[in-house]
């Protein structure tokens, strides 16, 4: 058992301000850090400021702005998860207010790949240390909850794409007899590799994206189920890590809300008020009852909290002025927590399959001891399963050449039986013993007994002999020629000509004496074959993730509308940056398989070059009886070019593996921005649909911009209802956009000005200087061409959607 207190960590975010509130410590000798916040007296509000100067809160240590994912991850969780391994339980879970970095530093931002968080290094890092665990089996589970409102919903439940939140099905807790919290309707999904697991990761993030509004505002827990065993052993090793992203801090008073977000924000306060109780229950030792049943998210981490694991926390701190006060409240917060002690044990359990399996086994010998020792006649009959063990057990024992060898088929008398009833028939089926013995012995007085022999058998002992003479015969004749060959091969060597292999000088009869490069070579090919099947499959993955959005049916309007939305969504600097550098890499990994081929290859030549030298020594030392000097020493240089060239061969592979990885990532990125722009695109639509007329166009604009890409919005934007600018008023964005590639913003505006060109339609002009249409017909399309061919094209294009739509509506 482990007695340790919650260990805590703070995280300052970055900021571009000076802000000068506060000052961070370090101190190495003890491993503890110390943040400051200095709360200015003179006030520009103009009241004084009677608050307490200065607050100072201990972690074990605190990351200031400047400190990367990859310092984050090895001081934080680095220690848990190897614990996790050992099959202790461990929790993470971030603290803080809103937009301070809890979601960046638990699962990572999405503009680098450094920047990834706490989650998907955990998972590179423990699947790494699979590998290298050669003493246990590893399996491993994932689960992704999300609490939003005191209700639980599994981000991996597939139907999370196509069904609304509240028309999935719930998380329920249950509890066992013990106490044991289960969550029903939460999937667990096995993971056998990193990608899979990733794989699971970004699905379930996906889910979380802002879809339901709520990610800013739930609590997220992505669990790991491990379980491991030695080989053979009966006892297993289960662990749990849990890597919790809870929502933000911030009391409901400051957020100034209402309706919805009101309701929320009154969930959350409570669930992390809860939260507060548990802790406080936990850190005064006189308490009896500790309320972890008040909330949700209590329950769930009910081990994490005062039990059954090694809990660490992260209080994210943002540390501009206007936020010090949520930013002192966070530290204290942590303070309380750093003083509960929980108590970790090592979770290891027989398992009942195998200890029933070894229980029987072991039963069965003791019954069958007993018989022997008590006399007691078995009479039922062997069974087919028994009658083919004791088969083989005898063949296996007529097999051995060893004459110790023993035959044992227990204390059952009917088997003993059955293997002498066996034996019997073996030896009566043999031909005339005793004659050929009486032979033999005569032909031979004084020559030592010896195995008795039929005469057929003596026949083929014979033939085989004669075989076995032939053989010696071609294989001298082989070396003769062999020696003939090498002789004009060094000869060739020593006057300047390079070593080169036929295909007549192949090795047919060598032996492998030096297999290690070739294995290597087979080994970098499987390897090599399996990060292709990764990819494939990978890629497989990923369409199939996406497909469940992409297959919702769409109307041929707002199809055609959304391949316009798409165009301009998918030319937004964050996602041509990350398509650039996917690019780049594509082309670093193109040139890094490249020189894996070249090192392989020359690897290949300079393994033929070693048999065949290693060959002309054999044939040198067989005839002359020394070897000379010369091949051995053209022997270690050939194995030294073949030392270098594996090193560099191992450089470019791992460099390829550690690139893949980051590929794999870049490809998740997009992937996400391309189901985030769904939904923007049917936020978009719906917004279009419900402010507008009955044709589906809006009060105040034909067609909003769309807008702006994930990419480019930071989470600070997340959870706000997206919606178009209002007519009239370009985002950034358009602003920024080729006037002649911005079809959406030419349409609204030619759509405004536009004449009847003989069309039926009346129109009216509105107060805000937009129109109406109010025929029935399409609406005229008076648009003038750009002469640019592209945009013209987006023109018609457009058109054609727009008058699809009306058609349609
Ligand atoms: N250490 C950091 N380095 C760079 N960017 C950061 C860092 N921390 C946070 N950010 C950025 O700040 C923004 C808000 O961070 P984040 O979404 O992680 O906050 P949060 O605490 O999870 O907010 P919420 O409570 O709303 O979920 C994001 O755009 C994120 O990329």
């Amino acid at each position: 058992m482990v007695k340790q207190t919650i260990q805590i960590f703070c995280r300052v975010k970055p900021t571009k301000l000076k802000t000068g509130i506060y000052s961070v410590e370090e101190d190495e000798n003890v491993t503890r850090s110390t943040i400051e916040f200095v709360q200015p007296r003179d006030s520009t509000d103009g009241y004084i400021n009677n608050k307490k100067e200065s607050y100072n809160f201990a972690f074990q240590k605190v990351f200031d702005q400047q400190v990367k994912q990859d310092d984050v991850f090895d001081h934080v969780a680095k220690g848990v998860v190897e614990n996790v391994l050992s099959g202790y339980n461990g929790t993470i879970f971030a603290y803080g207010q809103t937009g301070s970095g809890k979601t960046f530093t638990i699962t990572g931002g999405v503009e680098k790949y450094g920047d990834r968080g706490i989650i998907p290094r955990t998972l590179s890092y423990m699947f790494q240390k699979y590998d290298e665990d050669k003493e246990h089996v590893y399996t491993t589970e994932i689960s992704y909850l999300e609490i939003y409102n005191e209700s639980g919903y599994d981000l991996l439940d597939p139907r999370h794409e196509a069904a609304k939140l509240e028309d999935l099905p719930k998380v329920a807790l249950m509890e066992d007899p013990d106490q044991n919290i289960h969550l029903r309707n939460l999937s667990l999904l096995p993971a056998q590799n990193e990608e899979e697991a990733l794989n699971h990761l970004f699905l379930g993030d996906t889910n979380r994206l802002p879809m339901n509004q709520a990610s800013t505002r739930s609590h997220c827990i992505f669990t790991i189920h491990i379980t491991s065993r030695e080989p053979g052993s009966a006892t297993i090793k289960r662990s749990k890590l849990h890597l919790v992203d809870l929502a933000g801090s911030e009391r409901v008073s400051k957020s100034q809300v209402g309706g919805q977000l009101l309701t929320e924000a009154k969930y959350i306060n409570l669930s992390l008020h809860y939260l507060e109780q548990v802790i406080v229950a936990l850190s005064d030792k006189k308490r009896q009852h500790i309320p972890y049943r008040n909330s949700m998210m209590t329950s769930v981490l009910r081990d994490s909290l005062g039990g059954n694991c090694m809990t660490t926390m992260i209080a994210t701190v943002a540390v501009d002025k206007k936020n010090l006060d949520e930013s002192i409240s966070t530290c204290r917060f942590a303070q309380r927590v750093a003083l509960i002690k929980n108590e970790a044990t090592l979770n290891e359990e027989l398992d009942p399959k195998l200890m029933i399996l070894r229980l029987k086994k072991e039963v069965q010998g003791l019954k069958e001891e007993l018989a022997l020792v008590t006399g007691e006649v078995k009479t039922d009959q062997l069974t087919p399963e028994e009658l083919q063990r004791l088969n083989e057990l005898i063949n296996a024992y007529l097999n051995d050449d060893d004459l110790e060898a023993t035959l044992d088929a227990g204390g059952d008398m009917r088997k003993i039986q059955y293997c002498y009833h066996v034996l019997k028939k073996k030896v009566k089926e043999r031909p005339e013993v005793s004659e050929v013995a009486s032979v033999e012995e005569e032909s031979s007085n004084n020559v030592s007994p010896g195995p008795v022999l039929s005469p057929a058998e003596v026949q083929r002992l014979r033939e085989i002999l004669q075989q076995r003479d032939n053989e010696i015969s071609i294989l001298v004749s082989m070396l003769k020629k062999e020696r003939k060959r090498a002789l004009q091969a060094e000869s060739n060597s020593s006057t300047g000509n390079a070593v080169v292999q036929t295909q007549s000088e192949k090795p047919t009869y060598h032996r492998e004496t030096y297999s290690t490069p070739q294995e290597e070579v087979v080994n970098a090919r499987k390897n090599h074959q399996r990060s292709l099947r990764l990819i494939i499959s990978y890629n497989v993955q990923i369409l199939k993730t996406s497909g469940i959005k992409i297959d919702v049916e769409m109307s041929v309007g707002r199809q055609e509308a959304f391949e316009l939305y798409k165009r301009d969504y998918t030319e937004s600097q964050g996602i041509l940056e990350q398509k650039e550098l996917l690019k780049r890499r594509y082309e670093e990994a193109k040139k890094l398989g490249q020189e894996i081929n070249d090192s392989r290859n020359e690897l290949n030549q300079l393994k033929a070059t070693l048999d065949r030298i290693r060959k002309q020594i054999a044939i040198q030392t067989t005839l002359d009886g020394n070897d000379s000097f010369d091949s051995n020493e053209r022997e270690q240089a050939t194995i030294a070019a073949m030392e270098e060239t594996k090193a560099s061969y191992k450089v470019s592979f791992n460099r390829l593996k550690a690139m893949k990885a980051e590929i794999d990532h870049l490809h998740h990125l997009l992937d996400k921005s391309r189901v985030q722009m769904h939904h923007d695109f049917d936020v978009w639509w719906e917004s279009q649909s419900r402010n507008g007329d009955p044709r589906g166009r809006s009060n105040h604009q034909a067609w909003g911009t769309p807008p702006l890409s994930p990419m480019k919005s930071s989470k600070d934007n997340r959870g706000e209802v997206i919606s178009p600018p209002p007519s009239g008023s370009l985002s950034p964005r358009e602003s920024s956009l080729k006037s002649g590639r911005n079809a959406l913003t030419d349409l609204r505006h030619t759509d405004r000005y536009s004449t009847d060109s003989g069309n039926t339609q009346r129109r009216h002009g509105s107060s805000d200087g937009s129109s109406r249409y109010t025929g029935s017909r399409p609406p005229p399309h008076n648009i003038p061409l750009t002469g640019d061919k592209d945009t013209d094209a987006d023109i018609l294009a457009f058109i054609k959607a727009r008058e699809t739509l009306m058609q349609r509506n």
